[in-house]
């Protein structure tokens, strides 16, 4: 909870009630003595002064007391205007209040706060008021009102709406705010309900008769009315007030002669004042103006309970009652001294807030609520239409008038569809945006791994030609060396250059793009759409159609956020899917179709490219540590690629491997949800999978696939007009779910499970394989010199193409993307490699010369290879954590380029997605308890709270026996 920040000094509000004398006080021959001069003066006379006594008379004869306001024997319940009134504006707007009773025993204070049949007192007038309050505002503001009601009795705390709790304690929370542990908080929704919980507390509270009062209260009794109020305009922060309100009927000190009290009563009467003691001290203690004195709250219960009242934050009115009986003047005496002091009490007073912002998931209900309150809209528009053309017909008959209304029409018709169109730009653009992020990320990793790999073999050259000369020596020729080392150059550090200046210039231009994209983004499209609204705000002149209009904009704009957020969760959500229906097959050892086979080997090949990239990554800052002398030259202890090892061998070593099962996933962990992941999940052909998983397994919640993800808005009234936007044909995960309303084509999922894999796979590889010929169709168009030869993972031909290639070949693919390393010699040169869907462009123009490049220079490179560089390429650092890793991982355990960069020597560039407060709705199981509920009750530990009703919902079962269920 937070405060508003505008918390004030308030000070507290005294008032005095002087009850009527009372007949039994009349027969003991009282007189009356304390009299109201005016609204706020009252006199209390002393009945001992002798009137004779002419040296004291002018001292002490009289003594007046000033008050916020005075009341005597004339005033009706009407004290409750004058005191408490005020406070409910406060209490429903997030402010605490405290009304509380105090004078001895006999003087009114439950006749004030409770009041008779006829006479209701404070209790049920604020309650009224209050609720009268909420319904006014209702409009506007959603509530709920919760109560509770307890009793301090002989010093503990007992709950009188439900007395078989046994005693309750008292308990500080962190922020130092009192709460009772356990109380029953009753949700409520008038102030019937109120009084009826009331009726029922009070048969609960103690009261016994004594010689002093025939209903003596023999406890201090706390009604705690506690509001939360919120917008019911739907935003994703949200703010809830939080207001409470206390009224105390305290219990009235007493004198034990005056009583007549023995036994239990006297006990009663003993814990009475010595509660009423520490009020009273306290009361000093904060009226005190200048000094610094300690206020023992802790003395008692009643005074730790009125902590905040008194000296906290809260609004605090003190309403004294005294006996105007000459008999009773000690009493009033020291009740009107203490009334006085607690004058000057202040309290700080502060708005209580809490924030509630919404996560991905409530996105879907502010969204579905906002169309229903649409929809609602609507339909008062159209009646009301029909309601206007009815009397139009009957009245009017002006054509002049039908005619400018035709002429509105169409400008609103034609402002309403630029207005739609613009929306529509803005959501192409941020979608757009999302992807060239994407793209940056990509290219980062990319630039990253080429300049790290030109640098190492820059650096593997130079070793190779210095051979074991001294360290002083080879320093120096290193220098030399730098000078000449462009006539040197081999071909793949010439190739990598070129890479690198191929993959700046792509950057760049993405950068360009993305600045332009966001600057057409905030201030073009956004603008105008502004502008647009603005416009036809204008021309509407209907309240209702204009909140419809304004709802419909803010709804495009969630839906807009929404987009872009679900684009980014959605590619994370797609690993995490597929590696746990991985690890379940393998933990139950499930058959798996051939198909879907296929997909993992895919999904796997892609995830190790960029594995393998990561691992070049980190065993390069690795060489280049033990270039620099920070670490140990690492020698992997498994099998390593040496010169004198027949590539064949290791190839098809590895093919065995691959061979053997199927691509097993390790139990240890999940994926990783680091940047790993997140370049896999970029990776293309895992997207295609996972994209086309989704469409398949789409339950209501799930999310639209990144390519489909263009929300479409709905569409935009005007006036009786109504447009509706077609949905893009793109059906590849293309069904939106933003909304539960929106359905997926789940009937075309089989039920039998065996049958529904089958399909499903089949479906996956036909989706996937059409989805990848467009994107490469589309990429090749894009293409300077389309190139045929390349290692492609072309989805065309995936399905054939995938059974009949070598299983080796992931390995085969894998370590020709590290030629660096790659001892295999019959293996294109390429630097960069785990690119699955064809060349990139700035890749496509270097080709040929690479080709050349590398044939000519194939031998000298084969022996520039040494059994060390090849060592050092693919040995990793031994700060190296292995990722768990399918069973194929195991030939890269030893065939060290498989191995995975520890989390920590991720790449910078691999930005972690922004999916920490995603949670999944409870259909996900996971996320079920996580999906934060819109309940913003700041319900104290151990609070019981009865089933709850706000103010709108309906009644529950809870109103069956008498509006709550004690437990
Ligand atoms: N302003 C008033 N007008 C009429 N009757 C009153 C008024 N104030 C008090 N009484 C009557 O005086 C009697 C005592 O009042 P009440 O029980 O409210 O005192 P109390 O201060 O609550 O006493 P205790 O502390 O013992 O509970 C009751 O019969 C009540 O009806």
């Amino acid at each position: 909870m937070k405060d508003s920040g505008d918390s004030k000094d308030q000070q507290l509000m005294v008032a005095l009630r002087v009850r009527p004398i009372s007949v039994a006080e009349l027969e003991e021959g009282a007189t009356i003595i304390a009299h109201k001069l005016d609204e706020q003066m009252v006199v209390l006379m002393d009945p001992m002064e002798d009137p004779d006594d002419i040296l004291r008379a002018h001292r002490s004869r009289e003594k007046s007391y000033l008050f916020d306001v005075a009341f005597d024997f004339t005033s009706t319940q009407m004290v409750y205007q004058a005191t408490t009134k005020g406070l409910i504006e406060g209490v429903i707007s997030g402010y605490n209040a405290t009304v509380f009773a105090y004078g001895p025993t006999g003087c009114g204070k439950t006749y004030t706060m409770l009041g008779t049949d006829h006479e209701p007192g404070i209790y049920v007038r604020t309650l009224n008021d209050l609720f009268r309050a909420i319904e006014e505002t209702s409009n506007d503001m959603e509530y709920e009102v919760s109560m509770s009601y307890l009793e301090i009795y002989n010093e503990m705390i007992r709950d009188l709406l439900n007395p078989t709790l046994g005693y309750l304690e008292l308990r500080e929370d962190s922020k130092g705010v009192i709460q009772v542990a356990g109380i029953t908080e009753v949700s409520t929704i008038n102030a019937n309900e109120v009084m009826q919980l009331l009726i029922k507390g009070n048969q609960q509270r103690t009261q016994e008769p004594t010689a002093a009062n025939q209903t003596s209260s023999r406890s201090h009794a706390v009604l705690q009315v506690a509001v939360r109020q919120r917008s019911r305009i739907k935003s994703i922060m949200q703010e809830v007030r939080l207001g409470r309100l206390f009224m105390i009927d305290l219990a009235g000190s007493e004198r034990a002669s005056q009583t007549q009290n023995r036994g239990q009563r006297m006990k009663e009467g003993a814990h009475i004042n010595r509660s009423l003691l520490a009020l009273g001290n306290c009361i000093n203690a904060l009226s005190d103006k200048g000094s610094n004195k300690y206020v023992n709250y802790r003395d008692s219960k009643l005074t730790r309970l009125l902590k905040d009242s008194l000296g906290g934050n809260s609004h605090t009115v003190m309403i004294a009652h005294i006996s105007p009986a000459s008999t009773a003047f000690e009493e009033s005496r020291n009740t009107l001294t203490y009334a006085g002091r607690a004058k000057n009490i202040k309290t700080r007073v502060k708005q209580n807030l809490l924030t509630v912002s919404y996560h991905i998931a409530q996105y879907t209900h502010i969204i579905q609520d906002m169309r229903s309150e649409i929809q609602q809209l609507k339909g008062k528009i159209q009646q009301q239409a029909r309601r206007g053309l009815a009397l139009g017909r009957l009245d009017r008959g002006d054509i002049r008038h039908i005619q400018a209304e035709v002429q509105l029409q169409a400008e609103m018709r034609a402002l309403h569809e630029q207005l739609t169109g613009t929306f529509q730009q803005e959501m192409d653009a941020r979608r757009r945006l999302v992807e060239l992020e994407k793209q940056a990320t990509e290219i980062e990793l990319e630039i990253d791994t080429v300049s790290r790999l030109l640098s190492t073999s820059g650096w593997k050259h130079k070793k190779s030609r210095k051979g074991l000369k001294g360290q002083e020596e080879r320093r120096k020729k290193e220098k030399e060396s730098d000078v000449g080392s462009d006539i040197l150059e081999p071909p793949e550090v010439a190739s990598a250059r070129d890479s690198i200046t191929a993959l700046l210039e792509e950057q760049k231009r993405l950068h360009k793009e993305k600045l332009v994209l966001q600057q057409r983004c905030q201030q073009e499209l956004h603008t105008r759409c502004q502008d647009l609204q603005e416009m036809l705000l204008r021309l509407i002149s209907s309240e209702e159609q204009q909140e419809v209009l304004s709802l419909l904009c803010q709804l495009h704009r969630f839906e807009m956020e929404n987009t872009e957020v679900q684009s980014h969760a959605l590619l994370h959500i797609c690993d995490k899917i597929i590696w746990g229906q991985k690890q379940i097959i393998d933990d139950h050892n499930l058959p798996v179709p051939q198909h879907l086979e296929n997909l993992y080997t895919m999904y796997h090949r892609e995830q190790e490219e960029v594995s393998l990239e990561q691992a070049t990554i980190t065993d390069l800052v690795g060489s280049r540590a033990q270039k620099e002398g920070f670490l140990p030259k690492i020698t992997p202890a498994e099998v390593t690629l040496t010169p004198d090892s027949d590539p064949e061998s290791v190839n098809s070593e590895a093919k065995d491997l691959q061979n053997t099962t199927l691509p097993c996933l390790t139990t240890e962990r999940g994926p990783d949800l680091s940047g790993t992941s997140l370049v896999n999940s970029h990776s293309s052909s895992s997207a295609i999978i996972t994209k086309a998983y989704l469409a398949h397994t789409a339950r209501p919640w799930a999310w639209p696939a990144k390519t489909s993800c263009v929300s479409i808005p709905p569409p935009i009234p005007v006036g009786s007009l109504v447009t509706q936007e077609v949905p893009p044909a793109n059906s590849l995960g293309c069904n939106r779910t933003s909304s539960p309303n929106r359905g997926e084509k789940l009937s075309e999922i089989p039920l039998d499970p065996k049958e529904g894999k089958e399909s499903l796979t089949k479906s996956i590889l036909a989706k996937a394989a059409r989805q990848r010929s467009q994107a490469q169709a589309t990429e090749q168009r894009h293409l300077l010199a389309p190139t045929t030869e390349r290692t492609s993972l072309s989805l065309n031909s995936l399905s054939e193409a995938d059974d009949a290639r070598p299983l080796g070949s992931t390995l085969q693919h894998a370590a020709s993307d590290n030629n660096l390393s790659s001892s295999t010699g019959d293996v294109p040169l390429r630097v960069i490699g785990y690119q699955a869907d064809g060349p990139r462009p700035w890749l496509a123009g270097q080709k040929k010369t690479d080709k050349k490049r590398e044939e000519s220079l194939e031998e000298k490179t084969r022996k520039q290879r040494s059994l060390e560089v090849t060592g050092q390429g693919l040995s990793r650092p031994k700060t190296h954590v292995p990722r768990p890793r399918p069973r194929e991982s195991t030939v890269g355990h030893k065939v060290p380029a498989y191995s995975h960069p520890a989390a920590g020597n991720q790449h910078p560039g691999t930005a972690s997605l922004p999916l920490a407060p995603i949670r999944l709705p409870p259909s996900e199981g996971a996320g079920s308890g996580d999906a934060l509920p819109l309940t913003v009750t700041s319900k104290p530990a151990g609070i019981t709270r009865l089933p709850t009703r706000g103010p709108h919902q309906p009644h529950g079962p809870q109103d069956k026996d008498g509006l709550f269920r004690p437990n």
